[in-house]
């Protein structure tokens, strides 16, 4: 019997509503690229979610599924509980905003914000109405008659968001919204975006491959390699619980160690023995026991010892030499150079790091606690 159309695949009614679902979303471009598998996702209604990863990773591959401006080859999105996979844009309850804003240059600000309505149907009186008032929120409204040819880049923004936003979506979806703008410009941006977002209760779906920007904006990550979700969490959560390999050596600055879970761990600790000695940090120690896996220290994890510190015993115990030594702001930097091995990064308050007397070519140790570290299946 030949199966029934993915879109119409019944779901059983208890779900809970989100506002927004992905199952098992995949899509293999005519060419054969697969840009994205088995993706699966669900977001709160007022999240704020991330895509966050390396370019090519499928990003905005999986943003404009989301928008409806890319066909999906298999799965579902639904938003708000509706199955949205068959339907065109312009009838999905998103805006998405474009890196490039993607502004008419001969149109003035009001005309660009109003575009959006008219291409949805809706009249002269409402659409000047809806525009004026979604300009005096963002204090655009002096910019109204100017040609969007005219503006500055920070100004171009403000109108892109105008924009997405004057048509109420339930959705909003940013691509890279920000990466033309300077740092300074940036940063005042991405907290006006922040404050907006909370004000008004949107969902916002957001595409960077700026880690500081995905863990500064956003309530969880969803972390993406090679098409794949790696990893969904809040920011914390990505620095002290990395879940995979690739998240341990893209978020943050981890020390990573490679060896072999030793078997006998439980109570959620998992014993690894490797070239530098024994290690321990948190894992599934009895899932993990005989299998190749990797231990991740956070850089801010890491204590530095004189040469010769014997500690609590031979565990999370390695010794090293210091190759360089810099002090930023308040965080003080140190790398330290390990045998037969790339030098590891260690970062503390400079408070701490002031009474370590160790600078560049002294041997010293390193130690953590195993509850600072985590344990990974390789
Ligand atoms: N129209 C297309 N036809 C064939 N392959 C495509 C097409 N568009 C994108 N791809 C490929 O799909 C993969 C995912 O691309 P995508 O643009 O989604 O990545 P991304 O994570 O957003 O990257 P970036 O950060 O560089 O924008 C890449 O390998 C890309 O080359």
């Amino acid at each position: 019997m030949p199966s029934a159309p993915q879109s119409f695949r019944p779901f059983p009614e208890n779900r809970m509503l989100h506002d927004l679902e992905l199952i098992q979303v995949g899509k293999t471009y005519e060419d054969g690229t697969v840009a994205v598998a088995d993706f699966d996702l669900s977001v709160e209604k007022g999240e704020f979610v991330a895509f966050l990863g390396p370019s090519g990773c499928g990003k905005t591959t999986t943003l404009r599924m989301i928008a409806g401006f890319e066909t999906i080859t298999h799965g579902d999105i639904l938003i708000k509980g509706r199955n949205v996979s068959e339907l065109p844009p312009e009838r999905r309850p998103t805006s998405m905003i474009f890196q490039n804003y993607a502004l008419f240059p001969h149109m003035n600000v009001r005309q660009n914000v109003e575009y959006g309505l008219a291409v949805r149907g809706i009249g002269k009186a409402e659409r000047r109405q809806r525009a004026g008032r979604i300009l005096e929120k963002l204090g655009l409204s002096a910019l109204a008659d100017k040609r969007a040819d005219r503006l500055s880049g920070g100004q171009r923004q403000r109108i892109a968001l105008a924009r997405g936003l004057v048509v109420e979506p339930d959705i909003l979806l940013l691509d890279e919204p920000l990466g033309a703008l300077d740092a300074n410009l940036r940063r005042v941006i991405q907290n006006e975006l922040k404050l907006l977002q909370k004000e008004l209760g949107i969902t916002f779906v957001f595409v960077t491959h700026a880690q500081s920007e995905a863990l500064g904006l956003s309530d969880r990550v969803v972390v993406m390699s090679n098409g794949k979700v790696e990893q969904i969490s809040a920011p914390r959560e990505l620095y002290t619980r990395p879940a995979t390999p690739f998240v341990a050596g893209f978020i943050g600055a981890n020390a990573i160690f490679e060896g072999v879970a030793a078997s006998g761990a439980s109570g959620g600790r998992c014993r690894l023995d490797t070239a530098f000695g024994p290690m321990e940090g948190t894992g599934d120690g009895e899932g993990l026991a005989g299998r190749g896996a990797i231990i991740a220290v956070p850089a801010d994890a890491l204590d530095v010892h004189p040469a010769g510190w014997q500690g609590a015993g031979p565990l999370n115990h390695v010794a090293g030499t210091v190759l360089s030594r810099e002090v930023v702001g308040h965080i003080g930097h140190l790398q330290i150079a390990l045998p037969g091995r790339r030098p590891v990064a260690v970062e503390a308050h400079v408070d701490k790091f002031e009474t370590l007397a160790a600078g560049p070519g002294d041997a010293v140790v390193l130690s953590w606690a195993p509850e600072r570290s985590s344990v990974i299946a390789a």
